[in-house]
């Protein structure tokens, strides 16, 4: 099953200069020197999100928290590796209109969607995505829609699922809308991975306010992993992992 798995990855890697999976150290440069990294402080940051982002790179600075950054496009070649290594190449989806696609949260320009950053930790195993939800997210007069929350709870436990254990489809998404969270508002999702069984990841996460005395919403995810042999791939060496998991992912730690 890893041979087969292995023989499935190598196109992934060669097209990424790194047959073998030697270390990666800054991934997010060698493949698309032009891609912006998103997940960075904006004049369109509130105080509050500014603060929180501060806050976490502190911790990012004894190697035990990671920012993990965030572009809104795969490359045409990203695109054609994904399909052939997942869905044999069959996606009708035209490399022109690939070209334009865009990470559907990273579509909006600067303040009107979402802003947010998400940060790893290795060792607790969990991502915290700080955010603000802009002013064309309203759903309900001066609220922020609940599609828009939904959407960042899904990237986000979508994220941990993949760090975790490879790529994986939402099977399942159950939401628990507890309070409304007012737009341009600041938010901070944690997320757990509760269990693993085979192929499926369930993964759970809540939305609070900045001060933690609001909890908005609770999501619980079911993730599938898009390739049985995935869950077992933990054993293969984190580099080769993780160079599958750059292909998929617009969000990339840097070290992983
Ligand atoms: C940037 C990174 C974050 C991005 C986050 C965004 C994520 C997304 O938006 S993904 C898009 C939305 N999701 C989709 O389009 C998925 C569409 N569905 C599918 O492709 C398939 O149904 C898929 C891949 C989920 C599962 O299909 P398949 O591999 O054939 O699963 P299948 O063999 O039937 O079932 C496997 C197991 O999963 C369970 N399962 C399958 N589907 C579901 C479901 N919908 N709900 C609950 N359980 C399910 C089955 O019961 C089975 O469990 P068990 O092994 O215990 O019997």
């Amino acid at each position: 099953m890893l041979r087969s798995c292995a023989a499935r990855l190598r196109p992934l890697l060669v097209a990424h200069g790194r047959p073998g999976g030697a270390r990666l150290t800054s991934t997010f440069s060698f493949e698309e020197v032009t891609q912006k990294d998103h997940a960075l402080p904006k004049p369109s940051w509130s105080k509050d999100l500014r603060l929180l982002f501060d806050q976490f790179m502190k911790k990012c600075e004894d190697g035990s928290w990671e920012r993990l950054p965030s572009c809104s496009r795969h490359s045409v070649q990203r695109f054609q590796n994904f399909t052939k290594a997942f869905f044999s190449g069959s996606i009708p989806v035209k490399e022109e209109q690939i070209s334009q696609a865009k990470f559907f949260p990273r579509s909006f320009e600067d303040g009107l969607g979402f802003e947010y950053a998400m940060f790893w930790s290795k060792d607790e195993k969990r991502i915290v995505c700080l955010f603000q939800g802009g002013l064309y997210l309203q759903g309900i007069p001066g609220f922020l829609h609940g599609g828009a929350l939904v959407t960042l709870i899904d990237t986000t436990l979508g994220t941990h699922a993949m760090l975790a254990g490879g790529a994986v489809m939402t099977a399942n998404l159950s939401i628990n809308f507890k309070r409304p969270m007012p737009l341009c508002s600041v938010g901070v999702i944690n997320t757990q991975l509760d269990k693993i069984e085979g192929r499926k990841l369930f993964v759970s996460c809540n939305i609070q306010s900045v001060d933690e005395k609001t909890v908005y919403t609770e999501g619980t995810g079911k993730k599938l992993l898009l390739s049985s042999c995935l869950a077992s791939s933990l054993s293969l060496s984190p580099s080769f992992f993780f160079s599958f998991v750059l292909v998929y992912n617009p969000h990339m730690p840097i070290n992983f």
